[in-house]
């Protein structure tokens, strides 16, 4: 094997490159994150070509931008505009208090895959999914990524490893293993926390559950997190046996960061949907086939899943895990998170 990296490293490379602010070469574009780009790395960037700003479609029905590329749109940049408009552009936390600047001009027709491309690579690094595009070609040094293997690559089911397990007594059973398992992307790790010994031909209880710092951690009464992941382990506890998935997809998929300028667009009076969709993302950016692979590296092939969310059940089930059956996990709420319970009743799906 090469020293060099492989395409997918590269891919995988560019995602760390574009969260430090440098520009990554996708398909005849150089690209840059508007969140993280800095003022001189703009200018060396504006100074080789024309420039536009890659934006989700869901970003651009806020800011009544027309997209002509399906999930995306391409905004074209004014010749004065300058890094505080492209920030304006990316970052809703400001459409309330200063309304926008447009009407915004969108491109139409010719290629946008190497736009798509670098998109999936922000929104995989947890950046906002707007980004600075230059038609030009690579400098010297710097590696060319195709846009379709990007696109490919980022969509593909990851692959994962166990890396270490060991015995972790818990206050909800003293017979618990951590183990963990860690993507071959570079990307971070997953966690699963096995109660007793379950058997591989039966259908254990198992709750797959997304990363919530907020939630888990600090026992914020915003969300039903806490209460949902003491909760499952206690019963499982009780029960002997079980799986708990703890998959560190915080915030839906869309990092901690976004989370937090999604909390603050809630304070602004948007719901969690719609806050998700300002900052230009989907209701729910989690991919699931990480649960159903842990699973399956881990011997099992059904479950007896403890969630409220059919799209969890759905996932599994598509990714050849058997939910033989769906066990609600309901807790009581409280004032500060009703409506966001409200809202995934109402637009989630989620079934209470
Ligand atoms: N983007 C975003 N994420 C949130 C918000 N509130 C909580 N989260 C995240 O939502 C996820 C909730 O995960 P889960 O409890 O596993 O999933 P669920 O879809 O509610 O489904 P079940 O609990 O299984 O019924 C965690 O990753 C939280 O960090 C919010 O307002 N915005
Ligand atoms: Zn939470």
């Amino acid at each position: 094997m090469s020293l060099l990296p492989t395409l997918e490293e590269q891919i995988f490379r560019a995602r760390a490159e574009l969260r430090m602010g440098l520009a990554v070469a996708v398909d005849g574009w150089i690209a840059a994150s508007v969140e993280t780009l800095r003022p001189d790395r703009l200018a060396a960037m504006r100074a080789l070509g024309p420039a536009v700003l890659a934006i989700t479609a869901r970003r651009a029905e806020t800011l009544k931008a027309r997209a002509y590329d399906g999930e995306l749109a391409r905004i074209e940049i004014p010749a004065d505009a300058d890094l505080g408009w492209m920030r304006a552009v990316a970052d809703p936390s400001a459409d309330m208090m200063t309304p926008l600047k447009g009407p915004f001009q969108t491109a139409r027709g010719g290629d946008s895959a190497p736009h798509l491309a670098a998109i999936m690579l922000a929104k995989s690094a947890r950046l906002l999914p707007a980004m600075l595009m230059v038609r030009a070609p690579a400098p010297d040094g710097m590696p060319t990524l195709p846009a379709r293997a990007v696109i490919d690559t980022l969509a593909a089911e990851a692959v994962l490893h166990p890396v270490a397990a060991a015995r972790l007594p818990l206050e909800a059973s003293e017979q618990s293993r951590l183990h963990i398992f860690r993507p071959e992307d570079g990307g971070i790790e997953h966690y699963a926390v096995e109660i007793g010994d379950p058997s591989r031909d039966t259908a254990p209880l198992v709750r797959l559950h997304s990363a919530c710092f907020t939630g888990d951690v600090l026992g914020s009464l915003k969300c039903d997190c806490g209460p949902q992941l003491h909760a499952a382990l206690s019963t499982m506890g009780g029960a002997g046996e079980g799986v708990l998935l703890y998959l560190n997809q915080e915030g839906r998929g869309i990092g901690l960061a976004n989370k937090m300028r999604a909390y603050a667009l809630q304070n602004q009076g948007f719901d969690t949907v719609e806050a998700n969709h300002r900052l230009g993302f989907e209701d729910d950016e989690r991919d699931f086939r990480i649960g159903a692979e842990m699973l399956r590296e881990m011997g099992f092939s059904a479950v007896r899943l403890m969630t409220n969310n059919p799209r969890k059940v759905a996932m599994l089930q598509s990714h050849g895990i058997d939910v033989v059956e769906r066990v609600p996990l309901i807790l009581p709420a409280n004032r500060f998170n009703r409506d966001y319970l409200a809202t995934k009743a109402e637009k989630s799906g989620h079934l209470l």
